[in-house]
């Protein structure tokens, strides 16, 4: 606005009309059908002309919006970065990939405050006040214009203050209580009025201080100070802006003030955080609180803070972890509540430090090992990042998942490099040159691993490595008489060529024979024996075991170790459907041996073809991942004349960036993930009429994904399905995630209550 008045003084509407914003349209028409465009092509509009820029910017523009009902609403958060600066983080509810996104530019003295207000009024954003150890309470005011995307200094809060409580109330800013210069700061209120640009201040002795939380519910605005720990009691106090006087709050509605509120449709709603995150109601006519349901701790990162848009609640926890719950499907009677969705967070944050995993595995360990029993190792790998799960586990609820004996779990733990749980083995007498069943010593594992700390470890108490594999060691040869290949058996073929049962000492294994298409090949072959050493190195309860290569074999033959059962493909093929429990057990199979090829260090492994052909099945039920990295391979089929894709149907599984030939990430797997978990409870693939290429295409460039039936689909899978198969990579979780999610669905299964699918979300 202010470069369009400026620009008439110069030019002047005279010497230059105004040029229409849309040729041959009314402006008024023009205006509206411009409102109409979302608010995440903003920023486009305005690289359009100088008029459209400043018709964006202007209050007209935000007027017309709001009177057609068009604005939409962002969430704005105000968070703290691991060096103790202040961030904010936009989140655009409607868009269809939802994810946080920092906001580049914060004022720079308010970076290192703390106790800063933060309230919304209108198209702005206002930072208030704030104090640093080494400066006091300030008063001063920064504004953020949403539309046009900038901040400037504002006119400063009457009161220097920092740690008050902030709200908006018939279209001002109440900026109440907190500390500041004086004594007197804690009992009194700012007010912010737009109209006039200016603040004003007021006092009130009913003020309470350390105001803890407080919203507005039928035109008044609630403070709460903290709870007593002494008698538990809840103390607040409610501004009557009639009288302009704060009084005690109505004690029922009070008491059952024990989290962060959020008011939707003038009704009160209460994340009680006190045990697992629990969400109450006020029922102003039955004056009582009702509860709603409860969150599943895997979802939630208490502390949370809570927001209302519509009818949903958004309730985000540390580190941006946010669910999604539309009270008006909430239901009621405090069972298990699902989120209605959940916005992943932020691929490149993870701020759970690596100290606190390893702790919490070196606890469970302990546990084990002084109870004389085996030792669950890899489940605590998997969920020690959450900490509502640590705090389950630590109230004594066992994770399910497998046992192992020490020296599978040493070996576990030098390649994990888990140093605590190493010492505490070799403590508890486990031997430190353990051989596993193909020849390796923990040593071997932890140096393939460039665990260096487990290294000096396992040296210092005379560890050795026979294999002696380092990252640039040829893969493990097996000599081709220990083989017999006379006796093998068919049992498959793939794009690379055939698999064979065979012998290896004595021990049946699988052979696979690579085609003299690309054995032939020095550069094809030296590839595929880099990525064997790749696989040579891995260990994990989920991941097929490599053995070796062939030794002056005339031909390219790896062994693996042999799994039964065949592939999940061929177990689908005979089954049909699985039911949900067994669907959810594989998929944690899956998951968990993705997790660990998706956390290899120093470089994440990417599997590329992950489909139920390359998941197998060992005799004791368990789902193993195998020929990962190989297909990178089978990508580029005209240089080596095969085809990986065509025969197998990979592409049904194939994401759509790798489709559309896009650079891309670990999250290619996450999808394959999604439609195999899909497959497994429809009991084949979906769109069987069409070829898998053409499967591919609709998803890749039609957004097409399977149907859902809710018959099927509980609402928890659903959603996990629709996360994995988003459209946008940087919105899928990661494995780590998926795991958590499977896990608490596991377990709400195992706890007897078992699961009703209905069509807008899961009863209990
Ligand atoms: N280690 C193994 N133990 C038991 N059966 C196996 C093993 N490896 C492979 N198979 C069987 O052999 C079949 C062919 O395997 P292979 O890995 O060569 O090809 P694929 O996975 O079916 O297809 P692609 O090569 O395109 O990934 C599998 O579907 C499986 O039934």
């Amino acid at each position: 606005m202010d470069n369009l008045e400026g620009e008439s003084e110069v030019i002047g509407p005279m010497e230059r009309p105004q040029e229409p914003l849309i040729y041959g349209l009314p402006d008024d028409i023009a205006l509206l059908c411009l409102a109409r465009v979302p608010r995440e092509y903003h920023t486009v509009l305005k690289f359009v002309s100088r008029r459209w820029r400043d018709l964006v910017h202007s209050e007209e523009w935000h007027t017309c919006r709001r009177k057609h009902n068009l604005d939409e609403t962002w969430i704005y958060a105000l968070c703290r970065d691991k060096f103790e600066q202040v961030c904010c983080y936009v989140l655009d509810p409607s868009s269809s990939r939802r994810c946080w996104k920092q906001m580049r530019e914060l004022p720079s003295r308010s970076l290192l405050r703390k106790g800063v207000g933060f309230e919304v009024l209108g198209k702005r954003l206002y930072l208030m006040g704030g104090c640093r150890w080494s400066e006091d309470a300030t008063d001063e005011t920064y504004c953020y214009d949403a539309a046009n995307n900038s901040w400037t200094e504002a006119n400063p809060l009457s009161t220097a203050r920092c740690y008050f409580a902030c709200q908006v109330l018939d279209q001002k800013i109440y900026a109440i209580g907190g500390l500041g210069l004086n004594s007197s700061v804690p009992q009194s209120w700012d007010t912010f009025d737009p109209c006039t640009n200016s603040w004003s201040s007021h006092s009130d002795g009913n003020i309470i201080p350390e105001i803890e939380d407080s919203f507005v519910l039928g035109g008044k605005i609630y403070i709460r100070c903290g709870r007593s720990a002494v008698t538990n009691h809840v103390y607040a106090v409610v501004y009557e802006p009639s009288s302009g006087t704060w009084q005690h709050a109505d004690a029922d509605m009070i008491s059952g003030w024990q989290g962060p509120a959020v008011v939707v449709d003038e009704t009160l709603y209460v994340l009680d955080e006190s045990s697992g995150t629990r969400l109450t109601m006020w029922d102003k006519d039955l004056r009582e609180w009702m509860a709603i349901g409860r969150l599943s701790p895997l979802l939630t990162r208490p502390p949370c803070k809570l927001v209302a848009v519509g009818k949903s609640i958004y309730v985000i926890g540390k580190g941006r972890s946010t669910v999604v719950v539309d009270v008006s499907n909430a239901g009621n009677g405090g069972g298990m509540m699902y989120p209605n969705s959940r916005i992943p967070k932020n691929p490149s944050s993870n701020p759970t430090p690596a100290l606190k995993r390893l702790r919490f595995k070196a606890t469970l360990a302990v546990q084990k090992i002084d109870s004389g029993g085996p030792f669950r190792l890899l489940q605590c790998a998997s969920k020690g990042d959450k900490a509502g799960v640590i705090q389950e586990l630590e109230k004594g609820v066992e994770p399910n998942g497998a046992d192992y004996d020490r020296r599978t779990a040493l070996h576990l733990a030098s390649s994990e490099g888990w140093t605590e749980v190493v010492v505490l083995l070799l403590e508890k007498g486990a031997d430190v040159n353990s051989l596993d069943r193909w020849g390796r010593t923990p040593l071997s594992d932890a140096r393939s691993f460039r665990h260096h700390e487990v290294c000096k470890i396992l040296e210092a108490r005379g560890g050795t490595d026979p294999v002696g594999v380092d990252s640039q060691a040829p893969c493990f040869e097996i000599d081709h008489s220990e083989v017999v290949m006379d006796e093998a058996t068919l049992i498959g073929e793939g794009a690379y060529g055939e698999v064979y049962l065979v012998k290896w000492r004595g021990t049946e294994v699988a052979a696979k024979t690579i085609r003299s298409s690309i054995a032939s090949n020095p550069k094809a072959k030296n590839t595929f024996l880099k990525e064997l050493s790749l696989w040579q190195r891995l260990r994990h309860p989920n991941i097929v075991q490599f053995l070796g290569v062939l030794k002056h074999s005339d031909r390219l033959i790896f062994l693996t170790e042999y799994l039964r059962n065949g592939s999940l493909y061929d177990i689908l093929k005979k089954k049909g459907r699985l039911d949900l429990q067994t669907a959810i057990s594989y998929a944690l199979d899956i998951a968990r041996g993705m997790n660990y090829l998706h956390e290899h260090k120093p470089h994440a492994i990417i599997h590329r073809d992950l489909t139920p052909r390359n998941v197998l099945q060992d005799e004791a039920g368990r789902l193993k991942v195998t020929d990962f990295g190989l297909s990178k391979l089978a990508q580029e089929k005209d240089s080596y004349g095969y085809k990986m894709t065509g025969g197998t149907g990979s592409y049904r599984y194939m994401a759509p960036e790798v489709y559309r030939r896009e650079s891309y990430g670990k999250s290619v797997d996450v999808f394959s993930f999604a439609l195999i978990l899909h497959e497994m409870l429809q009991g084949g693939p979906s769109n069987r009429t069409e070829t898998a290429e053409e499967v591919a295409d609709k998803r890749a460039y039609e957004d097409s994904r399977p149907a859902l039936s809710s018959f099927i689909y509980p609402e928890p899978i659903k959603m996990l399905l629709k996360e994995c198969w988003h459209k946008n990579p940087d919105c899928r979780p990661t494995f780590g995630d998926i795991i958590l999610q499977l896990e608490g669905i596991e377990q709400e299964f195992k706890n007897g209550r078992g699961m009703t699918a209905c069509s807008s979300c899961v009863v209990l």
